[in-house]
């Protein structure tokens, strides 16, 4: 069986805070602001993720009101969502995602987060896209107020 997920988060910037996209920890002047690292690439992956085993989001399996993810390293929640996708037999078909950021420039940082998304989903890097655009300083994401992502992944049933 092959099934597809969605995700999408948002993570407003603020001084302060580390800028950690994608398991990387960005050189910038502001930060995500979340209960957990905020990083809002990881968090759109693993809730396309959960979309596709009909899970729910992140949300439901880290509620941000549970002391144990404050800070939480988003690659181990990702980990963790990967489990459950592997638990019911599924390998990863590929992932495609998308960061919605006026800056910092993701482009030399793509490499390493595709590096860091490949081992958590145990798989290739060429099963993993991340792209990187502004909103022409459109929108929040436009003002530097935040950054979004998108992502949508396929998954295959290897066994019944
Ligand atoms: N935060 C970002 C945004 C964009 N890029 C790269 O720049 C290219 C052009 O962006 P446009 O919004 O003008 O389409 C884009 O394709 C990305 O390669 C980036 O690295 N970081
Ligand atoms: C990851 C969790 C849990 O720490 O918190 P945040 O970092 O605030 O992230 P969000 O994308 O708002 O939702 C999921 C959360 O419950």
């Amino acid at each position: 069986m092959i099934r597809v997920g969605q995700g999408f988060d948002v993570h407003q910037l603020v001084e302060g805070r580390p800028c950690i996209v994608g398991g990387v920890d960005i050189p910038f002047a502001k930060g995500l602001l979340g209960h957990s690292d905020a990083d809002v690439l990881l968090h759109a992956i693993s809730d396309a993720i959960l979309g596709a085993l009909a899970l729910g989001d992140i949300g439901k399996h880290f509620p941000d009101t549970d002391p144990e993810y404050k800070d939480a390293d988003s690659v181990k929640l990702l980990q963790h969502v990967w489990r459950l996708a592997k638990d019911r037999g599924y390998i990863l078909g590929n992932a495609d995602a998308t960061i919605i950021a006026q800056a910092p420039k993701m482009a030399p940082y793509i490499p390493q987060m595709v590096a860091v998304i490949a081992r958590a989903l145990e798989c290739g890097e060429s099963q993993v896209n991340v792209k990187a655009t502004t909103s022409e300083r459109l929108g929040f994401t436009g003002r530097g107020e935040g950054i979004a992502a998108q992502a949508v992944v396929c998954l295959i049933q290897s066994q019944s």
